[in-house]
């Protein structure tokens, strides 16, 4: 276990109890504007003190209130690129940078100067004092300052939104590459899903100071009432096919996906044989208890209920069906229908439901993550419900 939290603190009204654990990989701790996002941050930094409970990071302890340990924030083996410390310097970025690297003991030093000053683009700026720049350069500074102390894991405050649309791309990999080469974990704290999204799929969800839920999306997803809470507003079901013949006459080109049949829009350009996916939106599967003949609708595939999820004004049904398929209904429908799992249902799917994935890229949707298991969670921009920032 790379870093373990159990404390609590009271600072003001705000009531922070906050207990999980971060393995060897970067997390996003996910939560609204006052969760307690920046202060779980700064509490790991040691730029809070808690008033009880323990942090350790790497098997050494940063603070244990029973042993009376507050290991100083100096000492800490933490990289932190907190909101407090983009704060007004008199100081070159050249100086700030030197002496962040030669505080790190040499031994210690996983990064050369001047390769961070390459990777972060630094090289312009390095004789302007740190007042004068922009809020993203600071950033950037603050990043590579953190990166020279070597540390066990960075933790990055709402950087991406700081840092800007244009530099943020650049990040991306960058913060993967440390992730991958230097096995240097991040946690990021955002409002953001898609921002987390980006970079890893690993959540600690955040509300009034307490840990709500912690895992996966996958995992957090499963639980009830989450997904209006991170800001979800659409979930999209990408399903692999493999296009079997096109039939020009009838309109649509068949496939067969998890080993069963699809009627599919016609795009005679797909080749016989070959494979591609396709999206249909969770909403726009209907259910069925039985077969039913005498209906426009193509698809109908047959499945067991293996979970029903409520999910605010909705109810979330999993469906087996050699794949799983999410399908939303009103709780209305899914008490008329008396629907429990295990049961056996046909979902009903219109052929210009479902939309070829190189096609999707034109709908106003933003794609947030490749859900691992082919499903991929869509917010819609501009939503009232979302909290998802446009990229
Ligand atoms: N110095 C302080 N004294 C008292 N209360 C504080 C102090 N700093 C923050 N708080 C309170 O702690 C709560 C959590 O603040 P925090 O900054 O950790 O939230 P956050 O999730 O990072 O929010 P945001 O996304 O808006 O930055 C808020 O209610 C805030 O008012």
């Amino acid at each position: 276990m790379l870093l373990d939290m159990n404390v609590k603190l009271r600072r003001g009204h705000f009531d922070l109890t906050t207990q999980f654990s971060v393995h060897d990989t970067s997390v996003g701790l996910f939560g609204k504007s006052g969760a307690g996002k920046s202060t779980v941050l700064g509490l790991i930094a040691g730029t809070i003190q808690p008033q009880s409970g323990h942090i350790s990071l790497n098997g050494k302890i940063l603070f244990d209130s029973r042993k009376g340990i507050i290991m100083p924030r100096e000492q800490r083996p933490v990289g932190a690129v907190l909101q407090i410390d983009c704060a007004d310097s008199s100081e070159t970025v050249r100086d700030n940078l030197n002496s962040a690297y030669h505080r790190t003991l040499k031994q210690r030093r996983l990064f050369k100067l001047d390769y961070l000053i390459g990777l972060l683009e630094l090289g312009t700026i390095l004789d302007d004092t740190i007042q004068l720049l922009s809020a993203g350069e600071r950033q950037r500074v603050a990043l590579a300052r953190a990166l020279l102390k070597a540390p066990k894991i960075l933790l990055l405050d709402e950087t991406f939104a700081a840092i800007g649309n244009g530099f943020r791309a650049q990040l991306l990999p960058i913060l993967k590459r440390l992730q991958d080469e230097f096995g240097l974990p991040v946690l990021y704290a955002s409002q953001s899903l898609g921002e987390i999204l980006d970079l890893t799929d690993q959540l600690v969800v955040l509300e009034q100071g307490k840990v709500l839920r912690s895992g996966s999306l996958r995992e957090v997803a499963k639980q009830q009432d989450i997904f209006s809470y991170l800001g979800i507003c659409q979930i999209d079901n990408i399903l692999p096919v493999n296009i079997r013949h096109h039939d020009r006459i009838a309109g649509c080109s068949m496939a067969d996906s998890f080993g069963l049949p699809l009627t599919l829009p016609l795009r005679p350009q797909f080749k016989v044989g070959s494979q591609t996916q396709v999206s249909i939106r969770a909403r726009d599967i209907a259910l069925s208890r039985s077969y039913i003949e005498g209906i426009s609708i193509q698809n109908q595939i047959k499945g067991r209920i293996c979970a029903l999820i409520p999910s605010g004004e909705s109810v979330i049904v999993q469906v087996d069906c050699g794949g799983t398929l999410l399908v939303e209904i009103t709780p209305g429908a899914c008490r008329n229908m008396g629907l429990q799992e295990g049961e056996i249902v046909y979902c009903l799917i219109k052929t210009h439901a479902l939309v070829y994935i190189n096609e999707l890229d034109a709908l106003p949707y933003q794609r947030v993550v490749n859900h691992g298991d082919g499903y991929y969670y869509l917010g819609a921009t501009g939503s009232a419900s979302a909290d998802i920032s446009a990229h």
